[in-house]
Order: C-alpha cells, then sequence, then structure tokens
C-alpha cells in the first residue's frame, strides 16, 4: 500500500464520542421537579449530595422509561429498565452554556475546521434514574431531524456502583466507566461526568449493581448561525485537516500513483439521516452535514482547491460485479428497459471500472477508481426503481454515499491497457475495492 494512503487511513481512524468530568458548584446541581402537570408545588433535590429519601422520592416522580422499536414506544424490562422524567416535569439549575462541555464538544465530534457558522444547541430530552439492576441494552439513539448528529448524557455524583457506558462504532469498544471518573467527588467539591456521542454509535448502559444512576440527556443539534460571519476557528481536529491535507498532496504529487489519472474515492466514515428511503435529498445536502473525520477529509480536499463530488456507489441487486457512480439528479429514477446497464449507458451514467467491468462491452463510460478509504455501508441508501423483466417488479439499488475527487494527469489519453487494470484490480489490499 502507498504509505501515505496508510497514512490518511490512519489519520480517520477516528473517534466516535468524547467524554469527561469536571468540578460543579453546588448549587447547579440542584433539579425541581414535581409528581405530575396538576401538581402546582415543586420539590427540590441537590443531585451533588442527596440522601437516600430525597431520591427516593424523585424515584416515585419518575415512571418506567420507555424506548424506540421501529416507530413505537416500547415499555420492556428485559431491554431497558430505568425510570424517566420528562421536562415538562422538572427544571435544572445545570446550564450546559456555562461550562466547558460544548466547547469539548465542537472540538472532539463536530468539524474538522469550524467554522462560526455552525452552532451546537442541546436538546434536554429526559432526566433518567438507573437504580440498582437498571440497564438499557444496545441501541441506537433516534435521530429527531436531519440537523441532529448526537446525544449528549450528563451524570450526577450520586453514589453507585457499574452503569458504564459501553460505546462501540467500527469494530471497537470503549466503556465510559462513570463511577470511577465520579469517585472523588465530594458534597463541598462535586463533580459532574459527561460523554457525548455520534448517533450512529451503538451504545449500551452496563447494570448499576448498586445505589443510584441519575443522568440528563440532551440531543444535540447542529443549527445554522445566521448572524455571524464566517470566519474559522482553530480546533484540535485542524491538526487532522492539516495533516490529511499533507497527506493528500504527497499522493497526487507522487507520479507513480495512478499514472494515467483517475479517480479517488473516499468512504465516508459516519451515518447521515438523509431522507433516503422514499424522501427526496441532494446528495451534495451531505456536505453540510459531514462531521468528525468525513469534515476533516472535505476540509482538506477543499483547502487544496481540489474539487469534491459528492456521489452515491451504487452496487446493483443481483448485478454485484458492477459499480455505479452517480450524482444527486440521479436519485430519482425509473427503470423501463429490461436492462440496468443499458438503461444506465443511455442516461450516461458513469460506471466505475473495477474488477470484471472492463470485459462488459454494454459499458462505455467507464473511469477507473482508487478508494483511498474503503466504501463503508454506514451511509447507505436504498432506491426503489421499477423494473421489468419477464414480469413488472420493483428492483432496489444500494448505494453509498461517497466523496470522489478527480485526479488528472498529463498526458494521460484516459485509456487504460488491459494489463495495468488486471495488476491493479487484483490488489485489493492495495485500496482498489
Ligand atoms: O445513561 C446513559 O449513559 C445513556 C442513556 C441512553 O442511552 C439513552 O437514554 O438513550
Ligand atoms: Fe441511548
Amino acid at each position: 500500500m502507498h504509505p501515505e494512503v496508510k497514512k490518511i487511513r490512519s489519520i480517520l481512524e477516528d473517534v466516535s464520542f468524547t467524554s469527561g468530568s469536571f468540578k460543579i458548584k453546588r448549587e447547579r446541581c440542584l433539579l425541581y421537579y414535581r409528581r405530575s402537570s396538576e401538581d402546582s408545588v415543586a420539590r427540590v433535590i441537590n443531585l451533588a449530595h442527596p440522601t437516600g429519601t430525597e431520591l427516593h422520592s424523585l424515584a416515585e416522580a419518575c415512571i418506567p422509561a420507555p424506548f424506540g422499536r421501529n416507530s413505537e414506544e416500547v415499555l420492556d424490562d428485559n431491554y431497558r429498565k430505568a425510570l424517566k422524567l420528562d421536562t415538562f416535569l422538572f427544571a435544572t439549575t445545570l446550564d450546559l452554556h456555562m461550562t466547558e462541555i460544548l466547547d469539548q464538544i465542537r472540538v472532539d465530534l463536530v468539524e474538522g475546521h469550524l467554522s462560526t457558522e455552525n452552532r451546537i444547541r442541546p436538546e434536554l430530552y429526559k432526566l433518567n434514574i438507573y437504580g440498582e439492576g437498571s440497564f438499557f441494552k444496545p441501541h441506537k439513539d433516534t435521530p429527531r431531524s436531519e440537523n441532529m448528529f448526537g446525544s449528549l448524557v450528563i451524570v450526577f455524583p450520586t453514589s453507585h456502583q457499574g452503569g458504564g457506558l459501553a460505546l462501540r462504532s467500527h469494530g471497537k469498544e470503549w466503556i465510559f466507566d462513570v463511577s470511577s471518573l465520579l469517585a472523588n467527588s465530594t458534597a463541598e467539591v462535586p463533580r459532574i461526568a459527561y460523554a457525548a456521542f455520534y448517533s450512529d454509535v451503538e451504545h449500551e448502559v452496563l447494570p448499576v449493581t448498586s445505589g443510584s444512576r441519575v443522568t440528563l440527556t440532551y440531543n444535540l443539534y447542529r443549527e445554522h448561525d445566521t448572524h455571524t460571519q464566517g470566519t474559522f476557528i482553530d480546533t484540535g481536529n485542524h491538526i487532522t485537516t492539516s495533516e490529511l491535507k499533507q497527506s493528500i498532496a504527497k499522493l497526487i504529487a507522487d507520479p507513480s500513483f495512478l499514472p494515467r489519472g483517475g479517480k479517488l474515492g473516499f468512504g465516508l466514515r459516519h451515518q447521515y439521516p438523509l431522507k433516503a428511503n422514499g424522501g427526496k435529498f441532494e446528495v451534495a445536502d451531505v456536505l453540510d452535514l459531514l462531521k468528525g473525520s468525513d469534515a476533516s477529509l472535505y476540509g482538506a480536499c477543499d483547502s487544496l482547491s481540489l474539487p469534491v463530488d459528492v456521489r452515491i456507489s451504487y452496487m446493483p441487486k443481483g448485478d454485484e460485479k458492477r459499480r455505479y457512480l452517480t450524482d444527486s439528479e440521479f436519485y430519482h429514477f425509473t427503470l423501463y428497459d429490461e436492462s440496468l446497464s443499458l438503461w444506465m449507458r443511455q442516461e450516461g451514467v458513469e460506471s466505475v471500472k473495477e474488477q470484471e467491468d472492463w470485459h462488459d462491452s454494454r459499458i462505455h463510460n467507464s473511469t477507473r477508481i482508487f478508494w483511498v478509504t474503503p466504501r463503508t455501508e454506514l451511509s447507505r441508501v436504498t432506491t426503489p426503481f421499477a423494473y421489468y423483466g419477464n414480469e413488472p417488479d420493483l428492483g432496489f439499488l444500494y448505494g453509498d454515499i461517497c466523496l470522489v475527487v478527480d485526479l488528472i494527469r498529463e498526458g494521460s489519453s484516459g485509456e487504460e491497457s488491459e494489463e495495468e487494470e488486471v495488476a491493479e484490480s487484483s490488489s485489493e489490499s492495495e485500496g482498489l475495492y
């Protein structure tokens, strides 16, 4: 593998969550709550150092917490055993905007180069109590709109054991071990812990073995700032962007890399809640939603003035050997011909030359693509198309959103010799997928 490709891949092995703990003033841990909307008197509890009786009466105001299964709210204590209080029943003196949490999230999770055009809006979602024996089995949080990018959990220092939060993404696992992070919290100098993660990260609350784990959860939205001018702020991720920029620049400056030119493909590493299955969307809108390493990658290409296209790489069902790169205009389509390939050719859809494609005389418009980072199914879209074979049927195309950069080499005719194709395409580990 080309050393710069190796480097780019390792830079993009990114973290999908951020966590920490910090000291907080006691008066910022107050919670006012009532038992029902008819209640006209609120109680108060200080979550920095509550007594058992106070916690018990807070728990009495709560009800069992459901979870989402498909589009339904379900109560099932084999899957989630916890209590909840809805936001209309409580108020907290904790003001997130006065803590370092949102800044940390901006640095770690939001953007490669953070422009002030984007703001994070935390929306308080629930108060939860995980008492002894409580847990929440692995799940992903439901994105509530296209600009929701993640979730935030705040854990108060109420004494408890167990209740770690396990986060899993890209085959790795992290444990956010709250009870040890909060071990040195005292009534005089309380601490709170937090973890924020992307919506596509699977997570699980491990069983609480004693005590009560009290949390506030927030949905995190990215909002457009219409007030300030877009200047760039330096963040930790900026380092990633500049390292990537250097590696990509070296890669394309190396004449032995794709000597006849072609396309550089970058698979995305995060999910984006596009209205993909049925709704209309412009694929290019993804650019406004990019997060973490995907944003760094785009930022690096953009700062090298490389034209970046957002494309969908399709692998037609039952036609696995062939792949097509399409742009956003292609999204709504109906297929009236018996042959998908023929239709694609007529529409001028670009086919990517991979594996056996070059033997297929039906495909005229082929291009070689080098996957610098492999395609992933994380940003998969499913497109139905009307298919007329022996009988009318509905077919599906499965496509993965990716970023594509044209690499034009001087003196390249655009035609590759067959030998070269065979050599390149037989080496999957080299990045040609
Ligand atoms: O309490 C936690 O650490 C996570 C809770 C959670 O996953 C949820 O409320 O969806
Ligand atoms: Fe969750």
